[in-house]
């Protein structure tokens, strides 16, 4: 379980949020919502461990993710703004690259299996730098098919995927749900049907009142 307790966060001297707290249990799929600004990309970047807050603390199963780090890493997925990947790669390379790098065992069938579900067959031996936006947004989010990740954390995953790779990425979610992961994203956009519920969370600039516990 993932559970933020009092997280602040202040950006050129503005509080953009205090006191805040939740949980995400095994099953749910949290989407943080909030105007351009407000603060969903800090937070996300907090909870990835990727940059501290100004107070409170992140856990994962119950502990600091500091002292967790290890365990935490091997647990959490994280896909920012950014494709985070490798420009000069094949998109069949990049994928083959992040499984080496996230311990999986060599294994094309997966990656191909991947390459398929993101739409990206034919498109699998060009370099990354050549491809759409599109495109490469869903090279980053192939990872999420060969990921043995509980913990996806993503930041506005929908961005420049068009209607139907949008569908098959909430379909992807209710999977992750049903097995008992966990997704936690922001989107501007409206999320296509799911078959899974969505709780969401608005981020409000400061609450008056600390979570106890
Ligand atoms: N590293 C940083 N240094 C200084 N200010 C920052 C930094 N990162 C973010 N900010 C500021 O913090 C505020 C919140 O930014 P953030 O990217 O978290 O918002 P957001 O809710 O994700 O916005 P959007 O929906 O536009 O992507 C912005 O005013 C931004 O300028």
């Amino acid at each position: 379980m993932l559970e933020a307790r009092n997280l602040a966060c202040i950006r050129d001297d503005r509080e953009l949020f205090s006191r805040l707290c939740f949980r995400v249990e095994p099953g749910d799929i949290l989407q943080i919502e909030g105007g351009n600004g407000a603060g969903k990309t800090s937070l996300l970047r907090i909870l990835a461990g990727l940059a501290r807050p100004e107070r409170g603390e992140v856990c994962w199963g119950q502990k600091n993710i500091s002292l967790v780090r290890e365990i935490y890493h091997r647990d959490l997925l994280y896909i920012g703004h950014q494709a985070g990947i490798k420009l000069a790669l094949t998109p069949f390379e990049n994928l083959a690259f992040y499984q080496a790098a996230s311990g999986g065992q060599r294994d094309e069938k997966a990656v191909w299996q991947a390459l398929e579900q993101a739409g990206l067959l034919g498109y699998e031996e060009l370099p990354s730098a050549g491809l759409s936006a599109g495109q490469q947004r869903r090279v980053a989010l192939a990872r999420l098919w060969l990921s043995p990740a509980r913990l996806w954390i993503l930041d506005e995953p929908f961005t420049a995927i068009d209607k139907q790779g949008a569908a098959q990425l909430m379909s992807l979610f209710a999977g992750h749900s049903a097995a008992r992961g966990m997704v936690l994203l922001t989107t501007h956009q409206a999320l296509p049907p799911a078959s899974v519920a969505i709780r969401k969370m608005a981020l409000m600039p400061v609450r008056e009142t600390p979570c106890s516990g």
